[in-house]
């Protein structure tokens, strides 16, 4: 899979070369690049924003650096994502969804987002998906989309050793949240594990762990059970 991601904040991406998708990147099997939107300005000051029209606070992104940008970067099977808290939700749905793509092309927007224009342009001639990572807010888009990346990679072949655990996640195989985990040793400050876990009879333990999952979403997210 290719990815590129256009921000102000080049830097900002630099985590990305440590831990499991650094080495993907470095194996081959995720080719990342950053991109610096002001490469694509005109001006010497590589002036990205302006006033809004109809006034407001804030500036807004100009269309004319991100359509320079997207030009270059963007191939006919891309899939343009701009984070945005108007987009649809983000979900190990869309992740798997997205996983299947062969190019990513991530806007990063700032100040008060990107000139409207921008994802009409693109949406007319590809698949553009605005994305929100819930409902809160960011001042931009680089959070989202390091989340939706780290989310996306780790489900493409060969990026996470162990395929195994991608399984039994929460949000993944039977839509309940994941069990508690414990490890070694078997006592700290006075707490043991749960001797089931320490039995080896395999059936009681699958059984526990589904029962822990059903407590922990009927806890913390009944919406998951339709509640
Ligand atoms: N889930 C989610 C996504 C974002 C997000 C994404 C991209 C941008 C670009 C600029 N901002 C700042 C902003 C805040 C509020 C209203 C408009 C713009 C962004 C926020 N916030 N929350």
């Amino acid at each position: 899979m290719r990815v590129d991601i256009v921000t102000i904040f080049p830097a900002f991406f630099d985590v990305l070369n440590v831990s499991l998708i650094g080495k993907a990147r470095d194996r081959g099997i995720l080719n990342l690049n950053v991109h610096d939107l002001r490469e694509w300005t005109q001006d010497r000051h590589h002036t990205v924003d302006d006033t809004p029209y109809g006034g407001g606070a804030g500036m807004v992104m100009k269309p004319e650096p991100w359509g320079e940008a997207l030009d270059s970067l963007l191939s006919p099977d891309a899939v343009l994502l701009v984070p945005s808290p108007a987009g649809e939700r983000f979900s190990q749905p869309l992740a798997r969804e997205l996983a299947g793509e062969d190019h990513l092309v991530f806007a990063c927007g700032r100040y008060e987002g990107i000139d409207q224009r921008v994802v009409d342009h693109f949406a007319a001639r590809g698949r553009v998906r605005l994305v929100s990572l819930g409902d809160y807010v960011l001042n931009g888009g680089e959070v989202a989309a390091m989340a939706i990346i780290e989310a996306v990679s780790r489900l493409i072949p060969g990026v996470v050793g162990n395929p195994m655990s991608l399984v039994e996640e929460s949000h993944e195989a039977d839509g309940l949240l994941e069990y508690p985990s414990y490890t070694k040793p078997a006592v700290w400050r006075d707490l043991h594990v749960p001797p089931v876990l320490l039995s080896g009879n395999h059936g009681a333990i699958a059984t526990w762990r589904h029962e822990q999952s059903m407590q922990r979403t009927v806890q913390n997210r009944p919406d998951l059970l339709g509640e």
